[in-house]
Order: C-alpha cells, then structure tokens, then sequence
C-alpha cells in the first residue's frame, strides 16, 4: 500500500518537473535562422534570443498575472508598460508574444503575415465547429482550402461600389430596417421602452440571409428567433477569455459548458440544412448565373470537387453569423449615444438633411454624405476595440530581432493601439469627430493616390474601379463647383480614411472579410433608427459597453425610443 503511494507521488513529482522542465525549456529556447548568405547553411546560421517576459510558475505560467483584471487586454496593456511593446508570456504552458506597437503589429501582420497564419488550438473553437476549427474561417490555420474559401467570399462580402450586388445590399438594408420600424412600434412599452437586442440581431440576421440566401424569416418564427439567439451566445461566448484556453486539463470541469456550446451550433446548423440549403441545393442549376452567395457555394461544391458540402454549410454560417458583429456593434453605438445626446442630435442633423426629415429611407451610397454618421461608427469600433483572433507562428521566425518559436500564440494588442494617448487626443472620450477632417479636393485625391500605392493596410479595400468612380466624383464635383468654392473658405467635413493605428478589421492576409457589411449594414440601421426615434434610458447606469469588447451579453440593457418630432 505505502509502496504503491510512493509510487504514484514519484510518478506526479516526474511528470511536475517533465512538464515545467519543458515549459522552462520552451522559455529559453534560441531561435536559428539562415542569415541569407551563400554557403553551409549551419554555418550561416544566426542566434536569436526570445523577447523578454517574466518567468513562468508551472501548470499556470504567467496567467495569474492576468488573472487581477477583469479584461485580459488592459492586464496585457499594464504590463507592456513595464516590459515593452514586445513581451513573452507563458500562459498555462503555451508560450505567448504579446505586441502592442503599430510597426510591431504591422511586421507581424503584414511582412511577416506568411509566418503567423495559424490560429490557437483552443478547445472551444473545435466544439464550436463540428469537433474541427479547421471548418471555420476564421478559426482555422491558414491553408488552400482558407485562400479559396476567402477568394469564394470577396466578391459577395466586400462588393463594389459600383456593383449590383452593393444595389443588392443597398435594398435589402432599406427593405429591413422598414420592417424593424414597424416591429419596434408594436414591441414598446407605454412608457418607449424595448429589450432592443434581440429585434435588432433578428434585422441584422435577415439583413445577412437576403443578401447572402435571397430568404428572409418573420419575427415571429421561433426556430429563427431561436437561432438567432444560439448565434449571439456564440459571438458572447467568442469574445470572452476563458482559462480553459490556456488550460486545456481544466475541461473536465468546462464540461457543462462546453456542451452548451455544442448545442448552440448543432442548432444553428440545423437550421440551415433545413430552411435553407436542402430546398436549394436540389434546384442548382450550374448554367444559369448565380443568384447570390449561397448559389456561389453550391455551385463551387459541384464543380470543385475540393470544397465539400459541409465546407459550404460551415462557410454559410460563418458569414451569416456575421450579424452577430453587428447587432452587437449598433447596441455599443446606441450606448455610447445615450450617454453622448449631442452624438445623436449631430447623425440625426445629417439623416434629417438627407432624407428630406425622414420622406425617404437613408440608403447605402447615402455613407458618403454623412460623415459624422460614419466617423461615429469608427469611433464605436475604436472605442469598443474588438480583439482580434490570436495568430499563430507556424514555423521559428523573427521579430524586432527577438526570435520567436514556432507555434508561439501572437497576441496583438489592439487596444494599446486604439486607447493610448500615444495615438490619439483624449483616447477616453468617445469623439466621433477625431474621425472627420475638413478638407478641399486636391487634399481628398492626395489621399486616394497614397492609398492605392500603399495599398489596404488599414484592412479597407479598396481597388482599381472603387478609385476610378472616386476621382470621378471628385473631378466632377470640382467643375460643377469650380474652384471657387476652394478660396473661399467653405469646406466641407469628410471622413478620414487612412488613420495608420486604426485598423479595426486587422491588416495583412487574414484581414476581415465582412467589414463592408459591417459599414453598410450597420449605417442603414443606425442612421435610419436615429432619423425616426430620440434614444435614451431610464435607467441610465444600466447601459455601458465592456472595454476591450465589441459584445455585450446577450441579455442586455433596455433603451428608451421615442418618436422624433420630425416634419
Ligand atoms: C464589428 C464588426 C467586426 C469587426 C470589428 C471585425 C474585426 C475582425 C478582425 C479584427 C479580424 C481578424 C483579423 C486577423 O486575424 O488578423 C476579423 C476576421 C474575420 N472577420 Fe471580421 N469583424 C467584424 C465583422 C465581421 C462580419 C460581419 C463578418 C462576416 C460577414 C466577418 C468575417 C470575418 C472573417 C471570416 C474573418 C477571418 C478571416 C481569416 O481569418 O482569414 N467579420 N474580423
């Protein structure tokens, strides 16, 4: 008995020191890497040492360093204070580079992007996508598979401005938000009251399926409303840091949790199998031109026999669990508006102009002509400053002369670069005008010049035709005006468009593929809401947004809509 005993504390205290033993070793471990001359290549090779960081305790590593903020990023941001814009972390035995500075994020993301294409092995991610994370686009390593799956999305998820399918989005956003109007009269209390959140991600949701499936679902149906719930649980559930990540021993005690998960996304798939894709695919016809995303897909699945079915379906729901994004990004916005009444009182100045006081709906290429309204949108995502999925090192590289060990997670630190007064005035104020500057038109071309030549850093992108229409319409604009209006000192604001440190949608090859939808979608609703209704709460300290953080908790704040006085 007391042999056995011995046994197995021998047996724990090996594998104790195995495993730290390991994690030490992963800490010091140097980096070789061919310094690019000719010759014997172990001769050429060159040391790199890792970037500093504090030394890990075992099983845990550096977490409980973390563990005392209640948002991982501002824990990360406090100790780039102390250790630099380039650190190492051991988070429970996954060795970690946080980087916090613009050159920092942009070597990592940009010109060295071909290193960092993975993502974490995180267990929820594998829950939330049919046991592989590979089946998500945003969660799985970079492949061939993820380079077609991005080529299949571009056209549909960013169209131009002149296309179609922006005429497409366009309708469909307006077509929405009317029935949301009306469903909001029916839903308010006595007293202007609604529990917004979940109406406002069902527009957003059918906004997502008539664009991307030509089908759209009532209100009322409560498989939709059902999954549209799963999806906003999912989006809560993302954004959140969960030790489990890092501390993958600890799922026995997640287990509740992660079945949750599970569920949430057999639901959603379900659902579209059964509303949505089993009618269609049976229909397909691949000579006929397609008629929207989902027809891309299915057509791709029959003449590309790489992409699989199940590729589609997890590809339909990927994008269309982009709402998600948005029905959270306009609650954040509605928040910071409650608080910031001028905010409001300046979209709908705008809205009230452009819609002659509401007798047309505010439509998509109306973004242009009101500025405010989408600097306010940057400024929400400035200020909510949305994490950005950790990357992965896929091979040993180097940055900043710090070597860095394949597999390492990268962090990047986005909320440094969106909230440090190194980068902005008042960072803690919410000032949609930081967005906006007055501007004459040589000054707007200068800008359209050095955008095209230094291409979409800022994650925007932005090509050819989009640049043609763009002199075109200032060209025009300039002799109908003349020059005139140059001297004399009238100017109009416009949005700025290439802020180096703001890149809400990321940089680099694994950039965001919804951020027009995001823009688009996500002005309609705001504008058109703000045009029709004065926003405010009872309760005012109810409303607050999470820092570091563009989701707020499915069940959330009530908000206060009352019919403006408009005519
Ligand atoms: C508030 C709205 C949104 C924000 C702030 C946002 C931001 C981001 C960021 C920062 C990334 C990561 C870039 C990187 O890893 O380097 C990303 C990736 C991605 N986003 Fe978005 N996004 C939003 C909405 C959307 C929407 C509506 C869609 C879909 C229609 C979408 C689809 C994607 C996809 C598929 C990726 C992964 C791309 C890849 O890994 O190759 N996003 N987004």
């Amino acid at each position: 008995m007391i042999t056995g005993f011995l046994g197995l504390l021998c047996t724990l205290i090996f594998l104790v020191v195995g495993i730290y033993t390991n994690t030490i070793y992963n800490c010091i471990r140097r980096v070789y890497i061919n310094d690019g001359s000719e010759g014997d290549k172990n001769e050429n090779l060159k040391e790199y040492k890792q970037a500093p960081g504090p030394i890990p305790w075992p099983f845990i590593g550096n977490l409980a360093l973390l563990s005392k903020f209640k948002v991982p990023l501002q824990g990360l941001t406090q100790l780039s204070e102390e250790l630099g814009d380039i650190y190492s972390l051991t988070l429970g035995t996954r060795r970690c580079l946080v980087v916090s500075s613009l050159n920092l994020i942009r070597e990592v993301l940009n010109q060295k992007g071909k290193f960092f294409g993975g993502r974490p092995n995180f267990l929820r991610y594998h829950k939330l996508f049919g046991g592989d994370r590979n089946n998500s686009l945003a969660l799985s390593d970079w492949s061939s598979l993820q380079q077609k799956r991005r080529n299949l999305a571009r056209r549909h998820c960013s169209p131009r401005n002149s296309s179609l399918l922006f005429t497409k989005m366009s309708n469909v956003a307006c077509y929405e938000v009317c029935v949301f109007m009306n469903a909001l009269r029916e839903r308010l209390s006595p007293h202007g009251e609604c529990e917004i959140k979940s109406l406002i991600q069902q527009t957003s949701a059918n906004m997502f399926l008539q664009y991307m499936c030509s089908i759209r679902f009532d209100y009322n149906d409560n498989d939709f409303k059902k999954v549209v719930e799963c999806f906003d649980e999912i989006f809560w559930d993302i954004n959140k840091g969960y030790a489990l990540d890092f501390l993958p021993w600890l799922a026995p005690f997640y287990k509740k949790h992660l079945n949750t998960i599970v569920g949430w996304s057999t639901a959603i798939r379900k659902f579209i199998i059964e509303r949505i894709i089993s009618q269609r695919e049976h229909m397909i016809d691949v000579s006929e031109p397609e008629q929207d995303f989902a027809d891309a897909l299915l057509k791709n699945s029959i003449e590309d026999k790489s992409v699989s079915r199940d590729t589609i379906i997890y590809m339909l729901e990927d994008f269309i669990g982009g709402h998600s994004a948005i029905g959270n990004l306009l609650m954040a916005a509605f928040a910071h508006i409650v608080h910031n009444q001028d905010v409001a009182k300046k979209i709908q100045a705008e809205a009230d102009e452009i819609s002659s006081h509401g007798r047309r709906i505010i439509n998509i290429y109306d973004m242009e002509k009101m500025p405010y309204t989408m600097a306010t949108i940057s400024e929400v995502l400035r200020f909510s400053s949305s994490p950005i999925v950790p990357h992965v090192a896929t091979e040993d590289t180097v940055v900043a002369g710090y070597g860095i060990t394949k597999d390492t997670i990268v962090i990047i630190n986005n909320y440094k670069l969106n909230r440090s007064a190194q980068y902005w005035e008042n960072p803690d104020f919410f000032q949609p005008e930081r967005f906006l500057e007055n501007t004459n038109i040589e000054k707007s071309e200068m800008v359209a010049k050095r955008r095209n030549s230094e291409g979409s850093d800022s994650g925007i992108e932005f090509d050819k035709e989009d640049l043609a229409v763009f002199k075109k319409n200032s060209t025009k604009h300039r002799s109908s005006t003349q020059i005139s209006n140059m001297s004399s000192s009238k100017r109009t604001p416009r949005l700025k468009k290439n802020i180096p440190h703001f890149l809400p949608f990321g940089i680099g090859k694994r950039t965001c593929i919804g951020q027009s939808l995001v823009r688009g979608f996500g002005f309609v609703l705001l504008a058109n809401i703000l045009q029709r209704f004065n926003v405010s709460s009872c309760n005012l300290s109810s409303v607050e947004t999470i820092p570091a953080c563009i989701a707020l908790p499915p069940k959330t704040f009530s908000l206060q809509f009352r019919f403006r006085n408009i005519y």
